[in-house]
């Protein structure tokens, strides 16, 4: 079921049209991965959707109906590019403060807890203006998840934070998931995309490039892949017909003794490969493919014009 829905969503600043005319669907319960280079427009897009921004044109529709940000506003969290904090407020005042803003009731339990959650539990009577770049990003992300929202807006909710602390902002990620909740975030770590979201979406100058599964945008990005076999052993020159249809199906060939990897541009090549040497008795201890990572499928999308 569709937890958002945009329909030829349009901001323009002055002359210039930023994010033109998105359609997108997300579904409840999936974390979504919006992508594209500085500059593509995906701030833009987001502060629309959470109401930082008035669109120029377009519609949004949240939790199935058209309602207003303001009915929806409890049941979303933002984590916006830029968070701003007192600096005279100290952790858990921030979160009293905003769940006031929000108009959400929060006990103490409730504000530890979510403290806890982004580690910084024992920072809770500590001002902000003490907070290192990467605390100051955990409470945000702790701000974001004052209410219990439903769907979270996250701006890069890993960027800048050390590597423990990125881990363990993407466990928390999966355990919000594994709520039910749906998470809407933009990211530059393409890994961590290809670990933790379902679907991703690439953004270009302001227009939706792919959209799908990581195993969507690899079948639609069909580029040249290593396949490696591991095989029985057999003399080269044993198998003419063999070695020359392997050497037909793509290129780099490259034989081992008991191994040989090539790279072809078709699946049914591999399909193919696989039959061919069943048929010439040759026994297939191993098959390896590699796809093509986020990266490569990013930068190629990046490329086309
Ligand atoms: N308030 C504004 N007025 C005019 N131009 C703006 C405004 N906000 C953003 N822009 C421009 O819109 C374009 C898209 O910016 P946006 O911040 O949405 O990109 P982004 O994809 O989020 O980039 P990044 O990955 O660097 O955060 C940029 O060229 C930016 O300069």
């Amino acid at each position: 079921m569709d937890i958002l829905e945009t329909v030829q969503l349009t901001k323009r600043f002055g002359e210039r049209t930023v994010v033109k005319g998105v359609d997108l669907t997300v579904q409840r319960g999936e974390i979504f991965g919006f992508l594209g280079r500085n500059g593509a427009g995906k701030s833009t897009f987001i502060n629309m959707l959470t109401g930082i921004l008035l669109p120029s044109s377009g519609t949004i529709r949240m939790f199935g109906g058209e309602g207003s940000l303001d009915d929806w506003k409890r049941r979303i969290g933002v984590l916006p590019d830029y968070s701003t904090f007192y600096d005279s407020l100290s952790a858990a005042e921030h979160l009293r403060y905003f769940a006031s803003i929000k108009g959400v009731r929060m006990t103490d339990q409730e504000c530890a807890r979510i403290l806890a959650s982004v580690e910084l539990e024992e920072h809770a009577s500590r001002k902000a203006k003490t907070f290192s770049f990467g605390m100051k990003k955990k409470l945000g992300i702790a701000q974001a998840l004052v209410g219990d929202p439903e769907l979270l807006f996250l701006d890069e909710p890993t960027s800048g934070v050390d590597v423990e602390s990125s881990l363990h902002i993407q466990e928390l990620l999966r355990s919000l998931h594994q709520q039910g909740k749906t998470i809407f975030m933009t990211s530059h770590n393409l890994h961590e995309v290809e670990k933790i979201c379902s679907r991703i979406a690439i953004m270009k100058d302001g227009k939706i490039g792919s959209l799908g599964s990581l195993g969507e945008l690899q079948a639609a990005h069909q580029t040249w892949r290593n396949v490696s076999v591991r095989h029985s052993a057999f003399a080269l020159d044993s198998q003419p017909t063999l070695v020359a249809f392997v050497q037909s199906l793509g290129r780099n060939v490259q034989w081992e003794a008991g191994r040989f990897s090539l790279q072809v541009d078709e699946d049914q090549k591999i399909a193919s490969l696989v039959r061919a040497l069943v048929q010439a008795r040759v026994d297939v201890y191993g098959v390896s493919v590699d796809e093509p990572s986020l990266e490569k499928i990013f930068l190629e999308e990046e490329a086309t014009v």
